[in-house]
């Protein structure tokens, strides 16, 4: 197993940055996401690591082994990275274990040790009864686990995956979620997985990159990025909640149940914080309204099963979100204390 390490690296189109100074440090064997809007430069990024594309500043290193530099380019095949596409890249007409096997073929593997890991692969992805199929007479999600056999056959060091379940429906989505973490703890590979579904990224990774305009705003855990969100931009691509003008709270640091609510009733003019408020620290009064120092209307709601998803006026006008475990009405006016609140610096 080796770790990556990619140290400000630039990929330009012509005068466009699509990937803008990007450094990030993998773990051996950890699970990354690369996370943001489209366009935001994922692929691209996965496509230096994999060596499809040169980079035009920076460099990549495999270990202790550098990999791209802007004067130096391993070819893909001398990575010893898999990558695994949307688009699965089966061939059609081949077997499973055929399709499987190709990349053993190409490096003059053959024999037992060729079936033997043909095997092995195919029983990481719970195939080996299918070994004999075309890849026409399996489900979207089988042929994605293929593609995972055939990406595993060469013990690659690193798999990248970019978008694997972009084509799935939801519900095959989520038990291949379940697929690619028992995957990851049984080969303990270091993954690199693109994505633009934060689901996806919280679900999966160990540690999420998320990027914007080809520029990394925030590396953490997916725990860290929904508690202490670095931006605005971060706080609202990553989980639900409002951003409030407050007259307190500092950036980077949690923000106390009464500095929020003395917070929202400062003056205009001192109501210069962003402050975050997850709907799960909003609580909701709905009997006694008129006792708390807080009220808000509500505007609609939507259930969720398990709770209503309530969407609030304040008398200012903001707009808060939170969750109740039974129905109001529209039009109500219900109480509120906020319990605590997150302080966000400025999107860069
Ligand atoms: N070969 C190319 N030539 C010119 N521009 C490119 C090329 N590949 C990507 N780009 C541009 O670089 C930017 C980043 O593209 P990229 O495909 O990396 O984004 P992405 O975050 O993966 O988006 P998506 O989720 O839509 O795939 C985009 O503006 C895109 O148009």
């Amino acid at each position: 197993m080796a770790g990556l390490t990619i140290e400000r690296v630039t990929k330009h189109f012509g005068d466009h940055a699509a990937v803008d100074a990007m450094s990030l440090a993998i773990e051996p064997g950890e699970f990354v996401a690369l996370l943001g809007p489209s366009g935001c430069g994922k692929t691209t990024m996965l496509r230096m690591l994999a060596g499809f594309e040169a980079v035009s500043q920076g460099e990549i290193h495999l270990g202790d082994t550098l990999l791209a530099s802007a004067t130096q380019h391993t070819p893909p095949e001398a990575r010893n990275m898999a990558m695994v596409f949307q688009s699965y890249a089966l061939w059609p007409h081949m077997s499973v274990a055929d399709n499987v096997g190709y990349p053993l073929k190409l490096r003059q593997i053959r024999g037992a040790d060729y079936q033997r890991r043909v095997a092995q692969a195919l029983d990481l992805v719970a195939l080996g009864p299918y070994a004999a199929r075309t890849p026409q007479d399996l489900s979207g999600g089988q042929r994605q686990r293929v593609a995972l056999a055939r990406c595993l056959v060469t013990d690659p060091a690193v798999v990248l995956l970019d978008e694997p379940l972009a084509n799935l429906d939801r519900h095959l989505r989520a038990s291949m979620e379940h697929g690619f973490a028992d995957f990851h703890r049984r080969t303990g590979a270091t993954m690199v997985y693109v994505t633009h579904d934060q689901h996806e990224a919280m679900a999966l990774a160990d540690r999420i990159a998320v990027m914007r305009a080809g520029r990394l705003v925030q590396w953490a855990t997916p725990e860290t990025l929904y508690r202490r969100p670095r931006t605005p931009w971060v706080a609202s691509f990553i989980g639900q909640g409002s951003q409030l003008m407050l007259g307190a709270g500092a950036p980077g640091q949690h923000v106390a149940s009464t500095t929020l609510m003395q917070g929202l009733h400062a003056p205009e003019h001192q109501r210069t914080h962003t402050v975050l408020v997850r709907p799960e620290h909003v609580y909701i009064h709905a009997n006694a309204p008129t006792s708390q120092d807080l009220t808000a209307r509500v505007e609609r709601q939507t259930f969720r099963g398990e709770r209503f998803e309530v969407h609030l006026r304040l008398p200012d006008g903001v707009a808060l979100m939170a969750y109740h475990p039974e129905a109001l009405h529209e039009g109500q006016q219900v109480g509120l204390t906020l319990t605590e609140g997150w302080g966000l610096e400025a999107d860069t």
